[in-house]
């Protein structure tokens, strides 16, 4: 892999073993192993990203944490799903089936960037017993009220700023998404149009299913998160001119035990303009949160 200790892996699992059609094979990078006195990191991508989207937060995580960013149906090297089968309810799913698989199933604190935070925010709704604590960097927040110029133009089919397709496209969605200019540099280095050309049907097909499908629903698939207990912190970039700051808010007034950082000068990318404080928040977050149950623990055995 291209950084010290993270490891690529793939996991084949068997829906049906009666079926080959069902068989799907993850693939994701690792780093470190499970550790019993801390939660697993598990990272989830954005729409049309993939795993490596999170190196650069993770190399400014301590090795003490064990992490592991996987790619989602769709996406990156993880195969045996068609477009049809990308659907908010189905990733879900099979993040559970993942975990389960490697026996991630009480004690991780899942962190998605924006349509992965979606899914992690839905599966902390509906499986809250897996996760001990949720993070999401600008989730897509429901409805009309929250609806940016972007997100209309994307639904309405007049421009799509997250698929470009030319190279002056491409710079147009540099500047919307990100503040720094690191993206551009290495998304033109790992020639964007050599490997993303190829798959632009795709995930025009798998956006296009989204929007009439599940984005209709996002505010009733969120809805659960008003009973979840566990500590959540929810990132945002002020120039996010994709899912709007104020989702923030909509997030935090719907959990219970939330807490917004709010970055200047960020984008929606907020793995790409704030990686180091994007780390530093999470891993404070963690120390907080987690020890402080660890303390009341220990405080009740003595
Ligand atoms: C298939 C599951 C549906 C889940 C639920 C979400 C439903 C609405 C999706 C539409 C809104 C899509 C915006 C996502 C932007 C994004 O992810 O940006 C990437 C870069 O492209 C960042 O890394």
């Amino acid at each position: 892999m291209r950084r010290a200790g993270v490891k690529k892996r793939f996991l084949t699992i068997n829906k049906n073993d009666d079926d080959e059609d069902e068989r799907i094979t993850f693939c994701y990078c690792e780093r470190g192993s499970k550790d019993s006195h801390k939660p697993t990191l598990v990272f989830i991508h954005g729409f049309s990203s993939d795993k490596h989207t999170w190196l650069t937060v993770i190399k400014n995580i301590p090795h003490s944490f064990h992490c592991i960013a996987v790619d989602m149906p769709g996406h990156g090297e993880t195969t045996g799903f068609s477009e049809e089968q990308v659907t908010a309810d189905n990733l879900v799913d099979n993040l559970k089936l993942f975990l389960d698989e490697l026996n991630l199933n009480e004690s991780i604190c899942l962190v998605g960037t924006s349509m992965g935070g979606s899914v992690v925010a839905m599966f902390a709704a509906k499986y809250p017993s897996y996760v001990k604590m949720i993070c999401v960097l600008a989730p897509v927040p429901p409805g009309e009220e929250y609806e940016t110029e972007m997100i209309q133009q994307i639904r309405s089919g007049t421009y799509n700023v997250l698929l470009p397709e030319t190279h002056e496209q491409f710079y147009a969605t540099a500047d919307a998404m990100t503040t720094k200019k690191l993206y551009l540099r290495r998304l033109l280095a790992n020639g964007y149009f050599k490997t993303r050309l190829p798959t632009l049907d795709h995930h025009k097909k798998i956006l296009q299913l989204a929007f009439e499908n599940d984005y209709p629903n996002l505010e009733q698939s969120y809805s659960q998160l008003k009973d979840f207990t566990c500590p959540s912190l929810i990132i945002w970039g002020r120039k996010d001119q994709l899912c709007a700051v104020e989702g923030a808010y909509y997030f935090s007034n719907l959990i219970p035990k939330s807490e917004v950082i709010l970055f200047d000068d960020c984008g929606h990318l907020i793995t790409n303009d704030k990686p180091k404080e994007t780390a530093k928040s999470i891993v404070q977050f963690l120390k907080e949160n987690h020890s402080s149950e660890e303390d009341s623990k220990t405080d009740t055995n003595s």
